[in-house]
């Protein structure tokens, strides 16, 4: 069993803060639905011959932030990529809406740190993606993304290729394409790490403003403590081989409680 310290033992299925969040489903067909529960039983994660992870129990109830917090190395975008079913647990179970994770869904949108938009797509075409996958007609996803390219504050931009934004703008793009479709979950791996300061902050409240219209579950990595106080229900941190602890964020706003947000912050570095 991982070593999660008894007072940090985390509760199955605890209701998520914000779980009564509204879905822009936007009137797409066959999108939104409840944010997805995720369950890892025993699971056991590597490549090859080297165990990265092993024997991780974690529930992540539908529609909470929780924030994987970790040092370098101890498998942060591995968990992420088992998620998202990229990865295949080796031991155990991992499951999301009470299913086996046997491979990618559109139900699990993902956000890498490096954009991952197609290059030669213009802003409107990369957030149209994810819809004409799922081959929603033309006057649809144009509608949608147009909300969406609007939402994340790139209206003058909708035309421009990838290479003619900056980084923020590109993951303001990824923000758009993975929510446009209402995913029931969203896995972001790092997805502000290569941003400065200011743009970091400005992702950071625009992230939490489009989460409070969606019911989507959110798995957010990140090496940065502070980012997991602002964004986070709970925060899962990772040790040599597992989960250590799942800690909870103070109840209310986020992060305005300066005092247990200090004491948080202690507990999660003590861990790390
Ligand atoms: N594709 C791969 N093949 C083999 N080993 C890998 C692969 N991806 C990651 N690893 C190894 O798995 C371990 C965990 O890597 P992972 O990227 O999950 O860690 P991380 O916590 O996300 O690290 P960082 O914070 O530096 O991004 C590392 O030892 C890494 O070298």
């Amino acid at each position: 069993m991982t070593s999660l310290s008894q007072r940090d033992a985390l509760t199955p299925g605890r209701p998520a803060r914000r779980v009564m969040r509204r879905a822009t489903a936007g009137g797409l067909p066959g999108a939104g639905g409840a944010g997805l529960a995720f369950r890892l039983e025993g699971a056991g994660l590597g490549y090859g011959r080297d165990a990265v992870l092993r024997d991780v129990e974690l529930d992540v109830a539908p529609g909470e932030v929780m924030v994987v917090v970790g040092a370098s190395g101890s498998g942060k975008s591995t968990l992420l990529r088992a998620l998202a079913g990229l990865l295949p647990s080796r031991e155990g179970r991992i499951l999301a809406g009470g299913e086996q994770v046997t491979g990618p869904s559109a139900d699990r949108a993902m956000v890498f740190q490096d954009d991952g938009l197609l290059p030669w797509r213009s802003v409107r075409r990369n957030v149209e993606l994810p819809l004409s996958i799922r081959g929603v007609p033309r006057r649809e996803r144009e509608r949608a993304a147009e909300e969406w390219i609007e939402r994340v504050g790139l209206a003058d931009a909708a035309d421009r290729l990838p290479r003619e934004l900056s980084g923020g703008m590109r993951q303001r793009v990824q923000l758009a394409r993975a929510l446009v479709g209402v995913p029931r979950a969203v896995l972001m791996d790092e997805p502000f790490g290569a941003l400065d300061a200011q743009t970091r902050a400005d992702m950071q409240r625009l992230l939490l403003d489009v989460l409070r219209d969606t019911s989507a579950t959110v798995v957010f990595v990140t090496h940065d403590v502070d980012e997991a106080l602002l964004l986070a229900d709970r925060v899962a941190v990772l040790g040599r081989t597992g989960v250590r602890a799942v800690l909870e964020t103070p109840d209310g706003e986020k992060g305005t409680d300066a005092a247990a947000r200090a004491n948080l912050r202690e507990r999660i570095l003590e861990e790390l």
